[in-house]
């Protein structure tokens, strides 16, 4: 194996990890130093296991500990680790995070929680198997948005023309729905809630539907997000294929053997692209994204306390705080515009969501209806 401390030939081996051209220029100062690049798959109690082209190392995040919990290392991460030769290896950087996974732990603004990072697709898994829930596909796709969002806040320098990531919805166990007009048209009573967002349907069992759903995890870094029941685990092992044991062999390149039994949570596809499983984001269905707005813009709804009205748009009003810090730099355009951009969202899915549960309740009015007439005419029935 090389073991070059030159990122150039010995990365390349990275690239199953995600590792592109931008990453590359991003870790040109470090790899200068000598340091090797990685990506953590795996973090916990103050070490991280990093996939670098050396294979899978153990390494101490000592020195990168920060005062803000949101720039703790975390799954999905790239890292520059000391090369080879050093016992333990350490952490010396961490590169800025293209997208960032927050969950806010409390109703306060000040914590949140990172749960993975550099997040390319958010896989939204709802079963055919049970009625579809239309509200919560909508607050799924809202965490999906936060998602993108979030590399506003830990992205400073971050490209505008960087999307961040894009949630698709899979519609699961579509085996279960075996007419394929009732099919399509759940797909699209969905779309039909989420414009601009793919909506397929796929069976783990008979395999119909993942070669699409494979096409787009191979590009770029996905998590999967679901209740639980929704298909996830099959989903996740069906892309894994037969490839989890060769995912092992190469955990075990470190010739070490020490972590051999423990569990990763970023994974390479065999038909390329990242899946990253972390048990935080099993839970992430607890988390309000309505809420997250004030969070991630903290310092806008701060400054907002000061404008003179109540009410103010931050447009063109007289007196207003968050234009005023526009004028003297202190808060950036970019930022304000990210902030207006998700607050639009979120009061669209707000409204939709309403609607949707207008027409929920409209039909469970209908359908205990129709239950309360057959009763009656069965009661009848029994009379006559
Ligand atoms: N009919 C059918 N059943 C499926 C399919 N995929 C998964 N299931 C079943 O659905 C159940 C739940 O699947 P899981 O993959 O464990 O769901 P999960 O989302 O990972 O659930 P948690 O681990 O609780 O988050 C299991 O009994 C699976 O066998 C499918 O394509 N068709
Ligand atoms: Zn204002």
């Amino acid at each position: 194996m090389n073991l070059s401390s030159s990122p150039s030939p010995s990365s390349s081996s990275l690239a199953r990890f995600g590792w592109d051209e931008g990453w590359e220029a991003e870790f040109s100062l470090y790899a200068v130093q000598g340091l090797v690049p990685g990506r953590v798959v795996r973090v916990d109690r103050g070490l991280c296991d990093v996939a670098t082209p050396d294979g899978v190392v153990r390494a101490d995040t000592e020195f990168v500990v920060p005062r803000d919990p949101m720039k703790i290392v975390c799954t999905g991460d790239w890292v520059a680790v000391d090369p080879e030769g050093s016992d333990p290896r350490y952490v010396r950087t961490l590169l800025p995070r293209r997208t960032a996974f927050v969950r806010s732990t409390s109703s306060k603004r000040s914590e949140g929680q990172v749960l993975a990072t550099n997040i390319d697709h958010v896989v939204i898994c709802v079963s055919l198997a049970v009625e579809l829930d239309y509200a919560r596909i909508e607050r799924f796709l809202a965490l999906a948005m936060s998602c993108s969002m979030g590399e506003a806040l830990l992205r400073e320098a971050a490209d505008p023309q960087e999307s961040g990531a894009q949630p698709v919805v899979v519609l699961t166990k579509a085996d279960l729905v075996p007419d394929a007009v009732t099919r399509t048209h759940l797909v699209q009573d969905v779309e039909a809630g989420a414009p601009g967002v793919p909506v397929l349907t796929v069976s783990a069992r008979d395999g119909d539907g993942l070669d699409v759903l494979a096409a787009i995890t191979s590009g770029g870094t996905s998590v999967l997000l679901g209740q639980s029941g929704a298909g996830k685990s099959t989903l996740a092992n069906a892309l894994l294929g037969g490839d989890v044991m060769d995912v092992r062999a190469v955990r075990d390149a470190d010739g070490k053997g020490r972590h051999t039994t423990t569990t990763r949570n970023l994974l390479a596809l065999p038909g390329g692209g990242v899946l990253i499983d972390t048990p935080g984001l099993r839970g992430v269905g607890l988390w309000d994204a309505g809420t997250g707005v004030g969070q991630v813009f903290a310092e806008i709804e701060e400054l907002a306390g000061d404008c003179r009205f109540h009410d103010c748009a931050h447009e063109s009003e007289p007196g207003c705080a968050v234009l005023d810090a526009i004028g003297t730099g202190t808060l950036p355009q970019r930022r304000l515009d990210s902030y207006r951009k998700l607050l639009r969202e979120n009061q669209y899915i707000l409204a939709k969501t309403d609607a949707r549960l207008r027409a929920e309740i409209r039909k469970e009015w209908k359908r205990k209806g129709a239950i309360g007439k057959a009763a009656m005419e069965a009661k009848r029935g029994r009379l006559r």
